[in-house]
């Protein structure tokens, strides 16, 4: 069937924290007039990416452009929530010119990108290209590698050698599926790391895929936008971990949203959000919390042990301030403990 006609989407994967909204938010921003929807994902229950990039006041893109897929991984739950959500925007009276659909950074792409063969929006819309972001800084410091050491002795014991780091398959899924990868974080590398990381990435693409290097996601929207690639009618070329499977469940992972009340200092907050990262396991902290006496929302970032606070918009008269925190870590993480490090 023809492409001609369908609305393109673009799909972003990339693992927790790799900077997609930060990338999306860019995309937005620099869309040259063209009318953009967002459909966006995440692993945890607080809405953090839709309000974030709803906070971004974008001229042309209204909240109604952003439409937030309920909790769950986008790539578990396409009959669900996706294909009806995406539905509801290919329906309205004026839509979309372009789809940018953020998954969660823990969610496969593949399962995603085959819905898109589903009968009910087969010939309403395309993947136009899959984005992979990539946590430069996250590969670099070893985040996704396998541990050569209990990969030997897993050999040793049963022969197999199965991935011992979750991470790092859903890290290979997400690169394998890529028609063009964005490297993100650069400024946070050095020269030396970033070729590291280059030929790193080079390993686990299964063919010739463009990397960009950029950082806070400055990528040209053209090298992006525009792929044509039609990866819904490509599958084979994108290996996955999970090809022999029907289900895929994210046993590996949790998330727990815990309520913080107002603060005096964000500085004090943040010592102790900083002390709640060091928890083993934890691997992403976000949210937002009031500041007493700030008619601005304060908005706490942490990916590993990396820790920024922001604020980034007024609180709206009449919006609940209800301060929390998702966090997002391996299975069985420690959830009192950071509690008690969040409560200090
Ligand atoms: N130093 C640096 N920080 C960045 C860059 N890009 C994004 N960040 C920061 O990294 C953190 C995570 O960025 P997001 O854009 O929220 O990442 P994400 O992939 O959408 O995160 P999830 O949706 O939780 O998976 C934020 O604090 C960003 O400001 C970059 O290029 N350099």
């Amino acid at each position: 069937m023809s492409d001609l006609g369908k609305i393109p989407c673009t799909v972003l994967t990339g693992f927790l924290g790799a900077g997609k909204t930060t990338l999306v938010r860019h995309l937005v921003e620099n869309a040259g007039g063209r009318r953009i929807a967002v459909l966006v994902n995440e692993f945890g229950d607080l809405g953090f990416d839709g309000s974030f990039l709803e906070g971004c006041g974008i001229e042309g893109c209204t909240a109604e452009d952003i439409v937030e897929l309920p909790n769950g991984c986008i790539c578990c739950t396409v009959a669900d929530d996706f294909v009806p959500a995406l539905t509801k925007l290919l329906d309205r009276a004026n839509p979309p010119e372009h789809i940018l659909i953020e998954t969660s950074g823990l969610a496969l792409p593949k399962p995603l990108v085959t819905a898109f063969n589903w009968p009910a929006i087969r010939s309403r819309v395309t993947v136009d290209g899959v984005v992979a972001v990539v946590d430069g800084p996250a590969v670099a410091s070893g985040l996704f590698a396998h541990d050569p050491e209990k990969l030997a002795a897993q050999r040793a014991a049963d022969g197999s050698v199965d991935h011992d780091n979750p991470l790092e398959e859903v890290f290979e899924d997400q690169l394998a599926c890529a028609d063009v990868v964005v490297l993100n974080k650069v400024d946070a590398m050095t020269v030396d790391e970033r070729r590291r990381v280059v030929a790193d990435i080079r390993e686990h693409l299964p063919r010739a895929v463009e990397i960009i290097e950029v950082a806070h996601g400055k990528a040209d929207p053209a090298a992006l936008i525009g792929l044509a690639a039609a990866a819904e009618g490509d599958l084979a070329a994108r290996p996955s971990h999970h090809d022999a499977e029907h289900e895929h469940d994210h046993d590996d992972f949790d998330s727990v949203a815990i309520p913080v009340a107002a603060v005096e200092s964000p500085e004090a907050l943040m010592r102790r959000v900083a002390k709640a990262a060091e928890v083993e396991g934890v691997l992403r902290i976000k949210g937002f919390v009031e500041v007493t006496g700030k008619p601005m929302r304060l908005v706490v970032q942490g990916v590993g042990t990396r820790l920024t606070q922001s604020y980034d918009r007024p609180w709206k008269p009449g919006e609940a301030r209800a301060g929390s925190l998702v966090v997002i870590g391996l299975h069985d993480f420690d959830r009192d403990a950071v509690a008690d490090a969040l409560a200090g």
